[in-house]
């Protein structure tokens, strides 16, 4: 689905990321871990065509990322739901109007009964008309994780979307993002928490990948 050929990252003049190689394979699930800085959230953005490499290869679905034109480009940010870190709303739109915000802007009809559907499924149908602003830190991460499956991606790609919540709503999302795997998902987790990683190895076949020495590892069952 996304490949990454000896990819290299730098933002200004030295290397962030060196000589980086991953098949993200349909239906897998990767953890991304490494030090605070070490790149993942620079590694994540790479996978969904939000920075270009400095060196070597990104193949989304096929295409060469470097050869997509905007169009392409916007194809593939449909196929690749994105739980961002800061996870923000738009605060003057109820939650269930940020949540289907992606149909909006697609100019796509919006599916009332689905969208229902879609927040029952986190947990925030009784909240879907209440304003950000009015949300707990799980509540928005949970919207968050929402409005990434609405456009129905193939590909989701969580940056630390257990950062900010306790042990109870890090198993709650965890559940959510495996329970989307076995729909046939394809998952890449980026994450510090160690034990989120054990809970989801007894549920899921999970690959930990790390980054070290700005190269990225397969991490052994040494976690
Ligand atoms: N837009 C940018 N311009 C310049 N430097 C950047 C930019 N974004 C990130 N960096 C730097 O690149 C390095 C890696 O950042 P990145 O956010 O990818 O790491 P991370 O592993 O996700 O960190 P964390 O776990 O703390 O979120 C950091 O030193 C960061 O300051």
């Amino acid at each position: 689905m996304i490949e990454l050929e000896n990819v290299s990252y730098g933002y200004g003049s030295g290397e962030l990321l060196t000589e980086m190689s991953l098949k993200l394979a349909p239906g897998s699930f990767h953890f991304l871990t490494g030090p605070s800085g070490a790149g993942k959230t620079t590694f994540l953005k790479l996978l969904y065509a939000e920075l270009m490499p400095s060196a070597g290869q990104v193949t989304a679905f096929g295409n060469d990322v470097r050869s997509m034109a905007r169009d392409d480009i916007a194809l593939l940010r449909r196929r690749v739901g994105v739980v961002h870190q800061d996870c923000q709303f738009l605060d003057h739109l109820s939650l269930a109007e940020n949540v289907a915000l992606p149909l909006t802007v697609a100019d796509r009809e919006i599916d009332t009964r689905e969208l229902v559907e879609l927040l029952g499924w986190v947990g925030l149908k009784a909240q879907m008309d209440s304003l950000p602003p009015a949300l707990s830190g799980g509540e928005r991460q949970r919207a968050a994780l929402a409005r990434a499956v609405i456009m129905a991606p193939d590909v989701i790609l969580a940056d630390e979307p257990t950062g900010n919540v306790d042990w109870e709503m890090s198993l709650k999302l965890l559940t959510l993002l495996v329970e989307l795997n076995r729909m046939g998902k394809t998952i890449v987790i980026a994450t510090h928490d160690m034990n989120l990683i054990r809970s989801a190895k007894a549920q899921v076949a999970a690959r930990v990948l790390r980054i070290k020495g700005r190269r990225l590892h397969l991490a052994g069952a040494d976690l």
